[in-house]
């Protein structure tokens, strides 16, 4: 009888039985195991058959896992650059490879892909602990790789940390070992070498260094030799930048084995990206902000980064270039920022399409910004190396860019022969002078009105002087040619800033130079001289930074000259420079007038509303149109007598009294024929808008007149004494002076107050720990649709908090990565709201960092702490 259910009924009981899950998963990790095999025997095949051919073009062509190629696919990688053409089958292949290619040529991922590999073709887990480490020489650069860590390596299963420093060193320390993949700065690898119990490197498969000659170079050798003794010698070693170190001294200390030297552009006839045009202007130090003022107002719809040589410029220049707004949003990034801000900057300059940002060279390298217009280099690098990692901001992967260089004319001559020895396409470009813009005037305003600006400029000044003063190539940087009065003058300062090292450097180079040709008499007697030189140099200093405490020994003989009020300090101070020069010649000249009455107040019925240099010779009418221009409060007013002044030696500056502050301003005075047209247009239209402004009351006949109006002689003089008169008005100027003085002095105070409570909070956040800090982050994505790795199930719920999914958009991806690294979303939104203040209200910024850094420490961690001290925790 044949079956009812029809043949194919039997034929499915005679069928073995199905596979258990079990089995499926054994045979899937059978396969698994093949295949990473055979992945590994095809890499190093390709290895050892010579460069790839022309045709080769793809990643997908070389063996690379399926789960690195759809991580490329989705980052919209999929064709190879020529760095990535022929550094990948050497370092796919395990072998140590000394990349050298142009910046923006794709170097990253010449290292991250092999990174990922090498772990997946050995099955790594979280139990064989960490496999690579990648060592960058900034937190900036550090979180880009990282990011792109996570973009490429999101469908693999590897947990990947990012420890740049930061406060959270605890919460590290508890996870930093159970990472396959760190990325770093070398500092905090360190910290976790030496601290953190149980953070092994023995199993270390891939070493990597990127801006590899920057991480070996002298500013990090203690912490990388420490750091590589911690490592194991058979591992590989990744090394890449744009400027290559070939020191044999350097790849000695990497014990590298028989490393492949990739160098991709070496016989390019320029060492810079083909579609970047590069620029140079020579500009007087002293012009060197207006021109870059000229610039940025020349420029305001386009994407630009600054580089500055020290942070105490880059604040400066910011500060000072907010409140002038030239019209473009500002942003400022250096080291002294804290990391929450600076990670907060990097992602906004990403972001932004017209911006300009002021920066110094921890910008220089590595850092991908996307669609950058123009590189600045407003000072002048400290070598070709770094010249070209900077003006690498732009023109990056295909796109096209432009750098401008100023360089001093002391600076010129060599910086450009090297830059041509170097193979770098530069051109000399000439500004035109009708466009430029002066700032000067402004700054002096601001520094003026602002004691915190002041020294803020003074020390910008101090750091310039200094970096040019350390640079180690002096037939570029001579620090002696510096005009050094002028550029204090151009910055708005009050005077020169005393730099002690920079005579003592001239004194001990002619001491050097002369010590062979003088008797051993003559040179004792030359080192004294020097040595009193110096002495009295440093009581000039300290007399300089320290005038309220110059009491002592000598008091009594001081006592006739010393001055009484902090009024008369000011005036007395030798060296506080243009300004107090000024009111030296004020005192003077009104000295004359008790003396000599008379004569002076003869010369002039307006010295009440307008006070002079003892030196200048302004008629009277100029002086009333500085009142005009003064008397509806703009105290930034060039004073309208240039015409006037025409022919005559150059005005250095009048002071006039604001009449809404009742404070005296600086109102400088450019000498016409200094002046371009555009200036002097300016200024006539200022002049016109002053007076169309002017305020007008009413009599009681109806007639209109100006709220200020000049007295006639004869009234005037019925009023007293003139002598008298000019007295007392310098009595209540220096009153205003004093109160001025005063204010500064309880802000300084208030601003120490606020300093020493954030320490204390910073302290007690060290202690119990923070949020909105970068610490390590996890990467370790599922990837389940693969069905191809094996759930080693060894994370733990801290880990899971950090998982990431697969992203539909960029800007999901940037918004969980932000999440992954550590921000909280509260907190970023909070100050994304603030952040379009920031770039233009530098007083508000000060104050919301204020209320951040209250708010640090939330209730509950109040409250834990409170439980905590009363359990006598
Ligand atoms: N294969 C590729 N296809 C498309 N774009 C790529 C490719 N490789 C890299 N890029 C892009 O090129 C840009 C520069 O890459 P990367 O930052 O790696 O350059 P780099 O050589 O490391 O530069 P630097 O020397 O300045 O550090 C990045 O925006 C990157 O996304």
């Amino acid at each position: 009888m044949t079956n009812p259910k029809g043949p194919k009924h039997n034929k499915k009981a005679t069928k073995p039985t199905a596979p258990t899950d079990k089995e499926k998963r054994q045979q899937r990790r059978q396969v698994n195991i093949k295949f990473r095999e055979d992945l590994g025997q095809r890499a190093l095949q390709l290895a050892t058959s010579g460069p790839l051919s022309d045709e080769t073009k793809l990643f997908t062509e070389l063996p690379i896992s399926p789960l690195t190629l759809k991580g490329l696919e989705r980052s919209h990688y999929i064709e190879m650059t020529e760095i990535q053409r022929k550094a990948l089958p050497y370092a796919l292949a395990r072998r140590d490879v000394l990349g050298a290619a142009k910046t923006g040529s794709g170097k990253t991922l010449a290292f991250l892909i092999p990174v990922l590999e090498i772990l997946y073709r050995r099955n790594w887990t979280s139990l064989d602990g960490l496999g690579a480490l990648i060592i960058s020489p900034t937190r900036e650069l550090a979180v880009q790789i990282f990011e792109v860590l996570r973009k490429i390596g999101r469908f693999h299963r590897f947990s990947a940390g990012l420890v740049i420093g930061g406060k959270r060193v605890e919460e590290e320390k508890e996870i930093v070992n159970r990472m396959n993949i760190l990325v770093c700065t070398p500092g905090r690898l360190l910290q976790h070498m030496d601290e953190t119990a149980g953070f092994e490197c023995y199993n270390l498969q891939t070493l990597v260094l990127d801006e590899a000659d920057r991480i070996l170079d002298m500013g990090f050798k203690k912490s990388m030799n420490a750091i590589i003794a911690n490592l194991p010698q058979q591992r590989q070693t990744l090394l890449f930048s744009a400027t290559q170190t070939k020191s044999v001294k350097d790849l000695a200390r990497l014990s590298l084995e028989k490393p492949e030297y990739v160098g991709v552009h070496e016989k390019d006839k320029f060492s810079t990206p083909t579609k970047l045009s590069q620029y140079y202007m020579v500009v007087d130090l002293p012009q060197k902000l207006d021109m870059l003022y000229s610039f940025m107002k020349t420029h305001l719809s386009t994407k630009m980064i600054i580089f500055l040589s020290s942070c105490k410029q880059v604040r400066f220049v910011y500060e000072t270039f907010c409140m002038i707004k030239p019209g473009v949003p500002l942003l400022h990034l250096h080291g002294k920022q804290k990391q929450m801000k600076r990670v907060e900057i990097f992602e906004k300059f990403k972001r932004m399409n017209k911006v300009a940002m002021f920066c110094t060279d921890i910008a220089a390298r590595g850092l991908d910004f996307p669609a950058v217009d123009w590189v600045v280099q407003a000072d002048c690098p400290e070598d070709c190396d770094t010249y070209l990692h900077r003006v690498g901001r732009t023109a990056r992967y295909d796109a096209a860019g432009k750098g401008l260089l100023f360089l001093l004319p002391s600076e010129a001559p060599e910086m450009t022969k090297a830059l041509s020895s170097r193979n770098i396409p530069i051109k000399e470009i000439s500004p035109k002078s009708n466009k430029l813009l002066s700032v000067s005037q402004q700054l002096q305003h601001f520094c003026f009105q602002d004691a915190e600006i002041k020294y803020l400029g003074q020390r910008a000044f101090v750091t310039y002087i200094r970096s040019v003063y350390l640079q180690k190539n002096k037939s570029v940087f001579n620090v002696e040619a510096l005009p050094l009065e002028q550029f204090a003058e151009s910055l708005g300062l009050p005077g020169t800033p005393k730099i002690k090292f920079v005579k003592t450097s001239a004194a001990k180079n002619k001491s050097y130079e002369l010590s062979n040709l003088l008797s051993p008499e003559e040179r004792e007697k030359k080192r004294k001289e020097e040595m009193a030189a110096i002495e009295r140099e440093n009581t000039a200093v300290h007399e300089e930074s320290d005038d309220e405490k110059d009491s002592g020994a000598d008091e009594d003989t001081k006592a006739a000259s010393k001055p009484k009020t902090r009024m008369e300090k000011m005036f007395a101070r030798k060296n506080a420079g243009v300004l107090a020069d000024h009111y030296q010649k004020l005192v003077d000249h009104t000295d004359g007038c008790d003396t000599d009455g008379a004569k002076d107040s003869g010369d002039d019925d307006n010295d009440f509303i307008t006070l002079k240099r003892a030196d200048h010779n302004l008629s009277g009418e100029s002086e009333s149109e500085d009142e005009s221009s003064s008397s509806d409060g703009e105290t930034s007013a060039i004073s309208g007598n240039e015409e006037e002044n025409e022919g005559e030696e150059p005005v250095v500056k009048t002071i006039a009294i604001n009449p809404d502050t009742g404070l005296p301003v600086v109102i400088p005075n450019i000498p016409s024929q200094e002046m371009t047209k555009k200036q002097l247009l300016k200024v006539k239209q200022k002049v016109l808008k002053n007076m169309r402004n002017t305020k007008l009351v009413f009599d009681d006949e109806g007639n209109a007149r100006p709220i200020y109006q000049l007295q006639n002689e004869e009234s005037f003089r019925q009023q007293g004494d003139v002598g008298m008169l000019v007295d007392e008005f310098q009595q209540r100027n220096k009153s205003l002076m004093e109160q001025a003085d005063m204010e500064d002095r309880e802000t300084a105070r208030q601003k120490r107050k606020e300093k020493k409570l954030a320490k204390k909070q910073r302290e007690r956040e060290e202690m119990y720990g923070s949020d909105g800090e970068y610490g390590v982050a996890v990467l370790k994505s599922t990837s389940e649709d693969e069905g191809m790795d094996v759930d080693d199930g060894a994370h733990s719920d801290a880990d899971s908090q950090y998982s990431s999914s697969n992203y539909e958009s960029a800007d999901e991806e940037l918004a969980e990565n932000m999440a992954t690294l550590g921000r909280k979303r509260s907190f970023a939104e909070s100050d994304s709201k603030n952040s379009e203040e920031d770039t233009r209200a530098p007083a508000k910024r000060r104050s919301r960092v204020l209320e951040i850094d209250n708010s640090a420490m939330s209730l509950e961690d109040q409250e834990r702490l409170a439980l905590q001290l009363l359990e006598g925790n």
